[in-house]
């Protein structure tokens, strides 16, 4: 589990304090996965160094499984990141050693034994599904493999935390399915825990049990993924779940729909076709299962000779969030 509290970390730039980090708190426990999501300069790279002590916070606290890794000494500071395994974008794997050589990095650096670290090694190209790989060299291997291979490496020291920093940005769509899976694979099957970096909606969507937005430092919005997505008020719902835009003038009134649970699998828009003697078109939508629930957003226009805020009440009242669009 790690949690982070009131983390501020500020810069001094030509006399000037720049805020990087603004009490930022999160808290993620075992077994589950945090997608911390913001567009460029939010802060993104400034939470992975403070997290991985390359950087100290200004003030606040991150706790890794009862461990206070802010107080940590400067003279402790290399055995208290070996509780951090890092993923970057690019598997940056050493070209002269094979995967398993590779692997065993981390192994070496700690004077592990070399009959417990091949056995180790074997164990982790196993799980990452390289185990035929394991002589090959990062140039006989494709992205995807060089991934699971920096992923093994980051495993193999045990860590508490595996801290994802724009895992799959450099990846195809496919290998980037694969390399998601995996890392959802294993945060079940090592109850790890897990925070990845990133500024692509589709790995919170794919992967994240929960999810913050970062905005120019601080956390704006977070939660279980089924409460963003469900929350109206918010922006990451409509990021997670975007509709097309509309098309120029209509002349009709347009609603946006947020349909959440069992009310996206009921006949909602037939209903109001029945009752109100309506006509509706869908101009867009989507349907996903996002989080464990059912969601569905649509935009669609109305005529109708009732007047809409009954129409509106009445799919209120059934449980559908409802926008008239401006
Ligand atoms: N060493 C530094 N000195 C001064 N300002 C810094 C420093 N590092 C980061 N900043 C500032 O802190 C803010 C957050 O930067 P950061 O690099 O953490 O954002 P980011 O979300 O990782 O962006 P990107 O995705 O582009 O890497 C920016 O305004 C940046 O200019």
């Amino acid at each position: 589990m790690i949690t982070v509290t009131n983390l501020r970390k500020t810069y001094r730039q030509g006399g000037r304090t720049i805020t990087a980090l603004d009490d930022v708190t999160l808290s993620v426990p075992k077994g589950s996965i945090h997608g911390i999501i913001g567009h460029s300069g939010a802060g993104k790279s400034t939470l992975v160094r403070c997290l991985t002590l390359l950087d100290r916070p200004t003030s606040g606290a991150v706790v890794i499984d009862g461990r206070e890794l802010t107080r940590v000494k400067d003279s402790e500071i290399r055995t208290a990141r070996r509780r951090i395994g890092m993923v970057f974008q690019h598997a940056n794997l050493m070209d002269s050693r094979t995967a398993a050589q590779n692997v065993a990095h981390p192994l070496e650096l700690v004077k592990t034994p070399k009959a417990e670290t091949s056995r180790k090694v074997a164990e982790l190209l196993s799980l990452v599904g390289l185990s035929e790989f394991a002589d090959a060299y990062p140039s006989q291997l494709s992205g995807g493999q060089k991934q699971r291979v920096g992923i093994a490496r980051a495993l193999a020291t045990g860590p508490d935390l595996l801290l994802c920093d724009e895992p799959t940005s450099a990846l195809d769509p496919a290998t980037t399915e694969d390399i998601l899976t995996l890392i959802r694979r294993l945060t079940q099957t090592l109850d790890l825990t897990v925070l990845v970096i990133t500024h692509e909606m589709h790995v919170v969507k794919r992967i994240c049990d929960s999810v913050s937005l970062l905005e120019r430092g601080r956390i704006i919005e977070h939660g279980p993924l089924r409460d963003v997505v469900g929350n109206r008020d918010g922006s990451l719902g409509r990021s997670l779940m975007p509709l097309a835009r509309s098309e120029g003038d209509r002349a009709l009134p347009e609603l946006e729909l947020l349909l959440v649970g069992d009310t996206a699998s009921a006949p909602v828009l037939s209903e109001l076709t029945r009752r109100f003697n309506a006509n509706i078109n869908v101009l867009a939508g989507t349907v996903e299962t996002l989080g464990g629930s059912r969601f569905g957003r649509l935009r669609v226009e109305v005529e109708s000779a009732v007047p809409l805020t009954e129409i509106t009440d009445y799919l209120e009242s059934t449980g559908v969030h409802v926008e008239v669009a401006a």
